[in-house]
């Protein structure tokens, strides 16, 4: 602590340090130890970051144009209503002047911290009849633009209304639903909270919130949660003033691993509504003149939002952390539950007219998902060899953990993670330099073939255009293009095999008729025959997965799922649909035992390029496998219609399309913690097959499952 003198010697001391005299920091520091009724501590708090920031609003000020006095009038008028000065100011006044001629101190300044939640005298409550900093320092360009953002914060400021009295948290916006599903959101908040925002009911500390949180019992812990309390100008002579300001920063978790940060204010009786911009605009704003430069792209709000990634991420390692130790159960980090055995009854669909299809699981699986949310009811304690901090076990660039908050398993049943297609067994794909001519390839470009003043033959097939824009998107035409097939089949070219391979592997006699694929545009990789190097624009999807992605069990009875942790924006790679490599007569076994073993169904047809004109032989009717070897792709779940992905076959190593990759793009901005999905092609009316296809929990208004009631009438749901 020490005597006044010798804090205002520290003070005056960390303000030279950053550059203030003492001619400049002593009336300012007068003023404020006023304000504070000779309170030293929220002066001293975060460093002297109130008085450093008083001192430069005091110098902002001097540049105040004079249409703005009236302003600093207004608020002028509140000074008499301030606490007049006791003796005690009086004597550290007087210090003050005494230590004015000591310059050659130099105090130790604690570096101020960022982002931590701190008592702010323009967010001081307002206290009713007295103090105000905005009154104690005259408003600058800056402060009124500050009151301008939050307007009602200072209640006395002439003429200002409150025209959206509402809550006093400030909660971090959200992350976003996937679009169109209706969910409660059920987020586990700290321990302090109680309920936030239905409108209805109001937390402990009297506060409100936006949003539609509904709060649970179990947190985060403790550890994830911060609390700030200051002390707020408590003395014998202010009145009317509440005991303590509390800062609050909670974070939560929301039942299918979302995380929320909220930052609780406690402003007494004050009101006021401020947006989450406004409020990091002045945090940036304010760590400009703490540190006199930063980093040009700081953003507070992408500072938060890192630390709900992290969030994510540690809670995915504790989980795993108490698996290992086996207590899982015991302590609570993330709200891990019992888990369910997502085993489920398979069918194979036989709609390949919606071009590459996913075969499909049946209702098992979904009635095992259901009972997730009851553990009593769980089953099947199925052991796997997953890495739940990243279930490529290394083998992609970025890792890529799996969450779970509702089932008693933590990661998904075994299967071998592979980066790129193996095939099985009989699939005939001949990659080998000779069968690449000179037309397919660019053997004298050099670099990236993106920035050559015409395109080189690697743009052949797509038009003499690449698919990618030079920051690494598809471009938006070509996109446009590749979702419109998927919007409009109808009107886009189907191919029909004279002889379909699919129909002959379950009719070898007697195939039936070809049900129809659709043409697709292809994208064409540069490759290991070209010139150009690996980090050349038209090697995107060869470079692997670069977004942070998360394997998750879904609440809607899909089982798991991928979701993004970050902004996607609209043309990103994702990733690859991986599997083995399958004929028409492997993939044909593989559906039937699968629809024994009761499984979900990981297989993708490969048929974009089966429109060649060639009669296709079994091996050249390519199909990809995720059951037992594959890649995140074998997670993301359907979406009919208005998914937000879409796949676009890719020409890499081989010439020939009957085998080709299958890579997914965004098609459409993605925000961090929307699950992603791809339209499966499902026609959902067709029950020739084996089995029936999945009862669709897809969300999507335009779902054409005629099963699901949630879905808008049939005909808004039929493809056109
Ligand atoms: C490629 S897998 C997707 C990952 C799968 N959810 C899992 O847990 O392994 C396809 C299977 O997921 C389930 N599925 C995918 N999308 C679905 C949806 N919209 N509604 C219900 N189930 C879905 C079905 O069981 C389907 O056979």
């Amino acid at each position: 602590m020490g005597s006044n003198t010798e804090r205002a010697r520290k003070a005056l001391g960390a303000m030279k340090l950053i550059g203030f005299s003492k001619k400049q920091a002593i009336p300012v520091l007068k003023e404020l130890l006023k304000i504070f009724n000779n309170n030293w501590e929220p002066i001293e708090d975060e460093s002297y970051r109130a008085l450093a920031d008083a001192i430069l609003d005091r110098q902002d000020s001097k540049q105040t144009p004079p249409s703005q006095q009236g302003t600093q009038a207004a608020h002028a008028d509140l000074e008499p209503l301030r606490s007049t000065r006791d003796d005690r100011q009086q004597y550290l006044s007087a210090s003050l002047d005494d230590t004015c001629e000591d310059d050659n101190e130099t105090p130790l300044v604690k570096r101020p911290r960022m982002g931590t939640a701190n008592f702010r005298p323009e967010l001081q409550p307002p206290q009713q009849s007295s103090v105000s900093t905005q009154g104690a320092l005259p408003a600058s360009p800056q402060t009124s633009r500050r009151q301008t953002r939050s307007l009602t914060v200072e209640p006395h400021a002439a003429g200002h209304e409150y025209p959206l009295a509402v809550n006093d948290a400030l909660v971090v916006k959200e992350p976003k639903p996937e679009p169109q599903i209706d969910r409660a959101e059920d987020f586990v908040a700290g321990p302090n909270a109680t309920q936030l925002n239905d409108g209805s009911s109001e937390q402990t500390s009297g506060f409100g919130a936006r949003g539609n949180i509904v709060h649970q019992a179990q947190s985060l812990g403790r550890s994830l949660q911060a609390a700030a309390v200051c002390k707020n100008g408590v003395g014998s002579t202010v009145q009317n003033t509440h005991e303590t300001s509390i800062v609050e920063v909670d974070v939560a978790s929301s039942a299918n691993g979302e995380v929320k940060m909220s930052l609780k204010c406690s402003l007494g009786s004050s009101n006021f509504s401020i947006s989450m911009e406004e409020v990091f605009k002045m945090v940036e704003e304010k760590c400009l003149h703490s540190y006199k430069m930063l980093p040009s792209d700081l953003s507070i709000g992408k500072l938060l939002s890192e630390v709900c990634q992290s969030v994510v991420q540690l809670g995915t390692m504790h989980s795993e952390v108490n698996r290992d130790s086996g207590s899982l159960h015991n302590e609570v980090v993330v709200p891990f539950v019992k888990p369910i055995s997502c085993e489920a009854a398979v069918g194979i669909s036989d709609d390949v007219a919606g071009g590459s299809s996913v075969l499909e699981s049946s209702e098992p699986c979904l009635q095992n998902s259901l009972v997730a949310w009851n553990p009593e009811l769980a089953h099947c304690n199925q052991k796997t060899t997953h890495d739940t901090t990243d279930i490529s076990k290394g083998e992609e660039r970025v890792r890529i953990p799996v969450v779970n908050e509702f089932g008693s398993e933590t990661c998904p049943p075994s299967f071998y993670y592979i980066p790129r297609n193996l095939v099985f067994q009989n699939a005939y794909v001949n990659i080998s330099i000779s069968r690449i001519c000179d037309e397919d390839c660019c053997a004298d470009c050099s670099g990236n073939c993106l920035s050559a003043p015409v395109p080189c033959s690697c743009a052949r097939i797509t038009g003499g255009e690449f698919s990618y824009t030079l920051e690494g998107l598809l471009k938006t035409a070509f996109l446009d293009e590749c979702t419109s097939v998927n919007h409009f089949l109808q009107e886009h070219h189907r191919f029909y095999c004279p002889v379909c391979p699919l129909e002959r592997s379950k009719n070898e006699g007697s195939p039936g008729p070809c049900k129809g694929h659709i043409v697709r545009k292809f994208i064409k990789e540069c490759w290991s025959k070209c010139g150009c190097g690996m980090q050349c624009g038209n090697r995107v999807i060869q470079r692997g997965i670069t977004c942070k992605l998360q394997v998750f069990f879904t609440r809607e009875g899909k089982g798991w799922g991928v979701r993004t942790v970050e902004d996607l924006p609209r043309g990103a790679f994702v990733c690859e649909y991986v599997g083995e490599i399958l004929t028409s007569a492997e993939l044909h076994e593989r559906a039937i035992e699968n629809a024994r073993n009761g499984k979900h169904m990981h297989q993708v047809l490969l048929d974009a390029g089966w429109g060649s004109g060639v009669v296709l032989r079994d091996e050249d009717a390519c199909s990809l496998d995720g059951s037992f070897y594959g890649n995140v792709g074998r997670f993301i779940n359907h979406r009919c219609y208005n998914a937000n992905l879409v796949q676009i076959p890719v020409e890499v190593e081989t010439p020939d399309h009957h085998y080709h990759h299958l890579a997914f793009f965004t098609n459409k901005k993605v925000e961090a913690f929307e699950e992603l999905t791809w339209d499966y092609g499902i026609d959902f009316d067709d029950m020739e097959g084996p089995s029936k296809p999945f009862r669709c929990m897809c969300g999507s208004r335009y779902c054409r499952d005629p099963n699901n009631p949630r879905r808008m009438g049939r005909a808004a749901a039929k493809r056109k």
